[in-house]
C-alpha cells in the first residue's frame, strides 16, 4: 500500500507534490560554484513527508520491476537515498546494503554493511542524479567487495548526461521522472511559466557533462568539443570541485572559482585584533585564511568564532597551520582538546607524516565527524629541509590511503595526478629571495604557471606590506592568472 491512503498518485501527481514540498524549486539560485541556476532540487525536504517517502519509494520499486532487472539487494547512495532504499527493501521483503561513505577506522573496516557474499547482486537506489558521479562511486564501493551492479533507480534525471555516463561504464539507469518531463507537467498544471522552462532548458543545454576516455567527468558547457579534445585539456577548480568526494576540498574548489582567487593569506599576526581586522580587509581577495592559533598572546576562546563569522561573511576558509606530528593518540587531543579547540573552527588542519599514518587516524577520528579536513606536508620550503623525493612519494601514498579525510599536500610543486587534491604551496612573493631565517621565496608564476601547484600561500608579502589590501589583490590576479595561463596551455 503507497503513502496516500489505498490510492496511488500518478506520476503528474507525485510531480506537482514534489513541487509543492519545495524539492523543486525555480528562479535564480546562486550554486556554491558560483554559477546562476533556474533551478534547484532539494530533495532531502521529503523526509519530513512520511506519505510521501513511501509514494516515492513505491514509484522507485515499480521502475526497477519494470526494466526487469532482477536484484537481491538494494543500496541507496548516501545520503539521501538510504531512507527510500529502506522503506524499499522493508515493503519488498529485498536485503538492503549501506555503504559507508568512509571506512571505520577501528574494527572491521568495512565501506560496505549487510549481509552479502561476492557474485550477489545489488540494485542502486539514488534520488537524483546529474553527472552520475554518486552512483558510480557506490558502484566501485560495491564492486570492490565482489557485488555485481548493473542497475540503478533514480527518483529524478536531469538529463546532464549522467545516464549516458552510467551506461558507458554498464550500469543502466533507471529514471521515475527526467526534468523534461517534471517541467511539461508543472507547465501544464500552471506552475511555470514558458520563459522559465526555456531558461531551465537553456541551463541545461549548456551544462551537460560528457566522459572522457577515463570515464572522468567533463563540463562540456555545450561547447561541442569532443571528449578526446578535452581529455588533454587541464581541468579548472570548478570540475575539480565535482571530482571532490570530500565536502571540504569540493567548497575549497568552489570558492577558488567564484571568487577567481588561489590566494591563502598566512594570518601570522600575534595580536587577535590586529589579524581579525586584516582578514577582514583581505576577505574578499583569499581563498582560506591560514592561522597559527599558538603565536596568537590575547588568545581568548572566542577567536575561532570570530574567525568563523568572518569566514562566512567573505565566503573563506580556515586552515589552521598546526602541523601535527605525534602518535594518533596525541594528535587526537591536541586537535579537539586543549586551549586551542582547533576541531571547533578550523575546516582545514596540516600534519607531517614522519610518524606514519597514526597521524592521520588519529586527527581522522576527532575530524571527520566535525567535517574537518587534513592536508599532508610532503615538502617544505625552509633550506636544508630534510623531505626527500622518497619521503614526498610515500606521503603522497598516505594520502592517498585516506582520501575521505586527506584532501592535498603542502608542497613545492605538483605531486599527485587525482584532480581532487589539492596542492598549496607557502613560501610565495612577488619576487624571488629569502630571509634570515632560511625561508625560500619562490613567485605566484613559477608556484602556480610552472610548478603546477594550485593555491599560493603567502604571510609577510601581505602582512608587512603598507597597503596590505591592495598587495593581497595583487597577489590574488598574480595566482589567479598564473592559474588561467596553464588552463588556456
Ligand atoms: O614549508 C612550509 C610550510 C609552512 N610554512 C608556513 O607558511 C607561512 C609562510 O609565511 P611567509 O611570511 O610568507 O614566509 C608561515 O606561516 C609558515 O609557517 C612555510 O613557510 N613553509
Amino acid at each position: 500500500m503507497a503513502g496516500f491512503g489505498s490510492r496511488r498518485l500518478s506520476l503528474e501527481e507525485l510531480i506537482i507534490k514534489l513541487h509543492e514540498v519545495e524539492g523543486v524549486k525555480f528562479g535564480d539560485f546562486k550554486l556554491k560554484s558560483g554559477i546562476s541556476s533556474p533551478v534547484y532540487f532539494d530533495l532531502r525536504v521529503i523526509i519530513s513527508y512520511p506519505d510521501l517517502m513511501i509514494e516515492v519509494s513505491e514509484f522507485l520499486w515499480d521502475a526497477a520491476e519494470k526494466s526487469g532487472s532482477k536484484t537481491q539487494s538494494v543500496c541507496g547512495v548516501p545520503y539521501t537515498a538510504l531512507p527510500l532504499a529502506t522503506i524499499m527493501s522493508a515493503k519488498h521483503k529485498t536485503p538492503m546494503l549501506i555503504r559507508r561513505k568512509e571506512a571505520k577506522d577501528y574494527g572491521t573496516k568495512k565501506l560496505i554493511e549487510g549481509a552479502f557474499k561476492a557474485g550477489d547482486t545489488c540494485l542502486i537506489v539514488e534520488d537524483i542524479v546529474t553527472s552520475g558521479t554518486s552512483v558510480w562511486e557506490t558502484v566501485e564501493a560495491l564492486s570492490g567487495v565482489g557485488i555485481k551492479v548493473t542497475d540503478a533507480v533514480v527518483l529524478l534525471d536531469r538529463e546532464q548526461g549522467g545516464a549516458e555516463r552510467l551506461k558507458a561504464k554498464g550500469v543502466n539507469l533507471h529514471s521515475v521522472c527526467t526534468l523534461s518531463k517534471a517541467l511539461e507537467v508543472l507547465q501544464g498544471a500552471g506552475k511555470l511559466s514558458t520563459d522559465m522552462v526555456q531558461k531551465v532548458q537553456d541551463f541545461i543545454a549548456a551544462n551537460k557533462f560528457s566522459a572522457n576516455d577515463n570515464g572522468v567527468p567533463k563540463l562540456s558547457a555545450g561547447d561541442g568539443q569532443t571528449p578526446t579534445k578535452k581529455a588533454k585539456k587541464e581541468l579548472s577548480f570548478g570540475e575539480r570541485a565535482q571530482l571532490c568526494s570530500n565536502a571540504v576540498s569540493r567548497r575549497l574548489f568552489e570558492v577558488m572559482e567564484a571568487k577567481k582567487s588561489n590566494l591563502v593569506l598566512s594570518a601570522d599576526l600575534t595580536q587577535t585584533l590586529q589579524l581579525l581586522q586584516l582578514v577582514d580587509k583581505t576577505g574578499p581577495h583569499i581563498c582560506a585564511v591560514k592561522t597559527h592559533v599558538d603565536i596568537i598572546e590575547d588568545f581568548t576562546s572566542d577567536f575561532g568564532a570570530r574567525l568563523a563569522e568572518l569566514a562566512e561573511k567573505h565566503n573563506f576558509l580556515i586552515f589552521e597551520d598546526r602541523k601535527f606530528a605525534d602518535i594518533g593518540h596525541t594528535v587526537s587531543l591536541q586537535y579537539e582538546g586543549g586551549l586551542y579547540k582547533i576541531s571547533d573552527w578550523a575546516d582545514i588542519v596540516n600534519a607531517h607524516t614522519v610518524p606514519g599514518s597514526g597521524v592521520v587516524q588519529g586527527l581522522k577520528q576527532v575530524g571527520q565527524p566535525k567535517g574537518g579536513a587534513c592536508l599532508l606536508i610532503a615538502e617544505m620550503s625552509s633550506a636544508g629541509n630534510l623531505a626527500t623525493p622518497d619521503y614526498a612519494k610515500a606521503t603522497v601514498k598516505m594520502a592517498e590511503e585516506h582520501k575521505d579525510f586527506v584532501i592535498g599536500f603542502i608542497c613545492q610543486s605538483k605531486l599527485a595526478s587525482d584532480p581532487a587534491f589539492l596542492h598549496m604551496t607557502p613560501g610565495v612573493q612577488l619576487q624571488e629571495g629569502k630571509d634570515s631565517l632560511g625561508q625560500q621565496y619562490l613567485t605566484p608564476n613559477e608556484v602556480i604557471a610552472k610548478r603546477h601547484s594550485d593555491i599560493i600561500i603567502v604571510g609577510r608579502g601581505i602582512t608587512k606590506a603598507e597597503d596590505p589590501i591592495a598587495v593581497a589583490k595583487q597577489y590574488q590576479e598574480a595566482g589567479y592568472s598564473a592559474y588561467l595561463s596553464r588552463l588556456s596551455q
